[in-house]
């Protein structure tokens, strides 16, 4: 992603005369952010978000800068005549992939996603869980630079929750931005950038102490480069740095966050030497003893 996804004065209403369902809307999407809509039912958060995949089009407002979008919708039409595996190749093609490439995609965000038994199984045969796999597989096919979840979790089993919120952290490192709608307030707790709210057809930014982060944890201990400064896509994800010894720093990251962590701190230029990566409260030199 570029430049920033802008939606200024944004208005929707359904009808002519229909009731303004969002008015006035502001909305700035930078690369690289991760931002968390809120709202009680029936307030308007799943149709901000079709507005800011660009699937529905404002009545009122402008919406400009639109990146490569992906969208999972609140409900994924799953009986579709096609397997996963021919589903998704196809999508990769008209996303511009090779049809070789576009089925080798597939086949590992199925995998990734624990569906990969189902990958010739009729779509219209499938559980819900698992069409719900394909329905995240088929946004994340083409490394979207705008990813856009409509409660893509629900469903999901313990597995591909915590898979989804890898590739979330995944998109954000690699500079997209990702906006999500969840009913469980301790999805990617702690993590947003930017938490924002549907009130009475207008977004507000929420005020409120942002939660911390209370999924699980993974602390990582890495020593610098002598003068070297943490890189930023490792201080960003994570709750909190130490530095117990000079040039040592300690970071509580969410799990779902530790391999882009760790990916920031041995990619970096000159990298990182990681001591150890270790479940909080496990002093380093302890977590091998048995
Ligand atoms: N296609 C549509 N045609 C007419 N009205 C619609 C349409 N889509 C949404 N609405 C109305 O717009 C309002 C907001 O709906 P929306 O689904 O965006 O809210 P929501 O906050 O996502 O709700 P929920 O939390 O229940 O998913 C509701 O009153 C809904 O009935």
């Amino acid at each position: 992603m570029h430049r920033d996804l802008e939606l200024a004065r944004v208005g929707r209403r359904y009808g002519i005369r229909g009731p303004w369902v969002l008015r006035g809307v502001d909305l700035t999407l930078t690369p690289g952010s991760l931002t968390r809509v809120e709202g009680a039912n029936g307030t308007g958060k799943s149709t901000l978000l079709r507005l800011v995949a660009g699937i529905d089009t404002p009545t009122e407002g402008r919406i400009t800068g639109r990146p490569r979008t992906a969208y999972v919708p609140e409900r994924f039409p799953s009986a579709l005549p096609f397997t996963p595996s021919g589903y998704l190749t196809h999508l990769g093609t008209v996303h511009g992939l090779s049809r070789r490439s576009a089925a080798a995609r597939a086949a590992d965000w199925l995998e990734r996603f624990g569906a990969a038994a189902y990958a010739a199984t009729p779509m219209a045969q499938l559980s819900k869980g698992t069409s719900q796999k394909v329905a995240v597989a088929q946004a994340l096919l083409a490394d979207p630079e705008l990813l856009v979840l409509d409660e893509a979790w629900t469903g999901l089993d313990a597995e591909a929750r915590a898979e989804l919120e890898r590739a979330v952290a995944e998109r954000t490192a690699a500079g997209g931005a990702v906006v999500f709608v969840d009913h469980d307030p301790r999805r990617l707790a702690g993590v947003p950038d930017a938490v924002h709210q549907v009130v009475a057809g207008t977004l507000e930014p929420r005020t409120a102490q942002a939660a911390p982060p209370v999924g699980p944890l993974t602390v990582v201990t890495a020593r610098g480069p002598a003068g070297g400064r943490l890189p930023a896509d490792a201080t960003r994800p994570s709750a909190s740095a130490a530095e117990p010894t000079p040039g040592t720093y300690r970071l509580t990251v969410p799990a779902s966050h530790s391999d882009v962590v760790l990916r920031a701190l041995l990619t970096a230029q000159p990298p990182w030497h990681v001591v150890s990566v270790s479940p909080p409260d496990v002093p380093p030199d302890e977590k091998d003893r048995p």
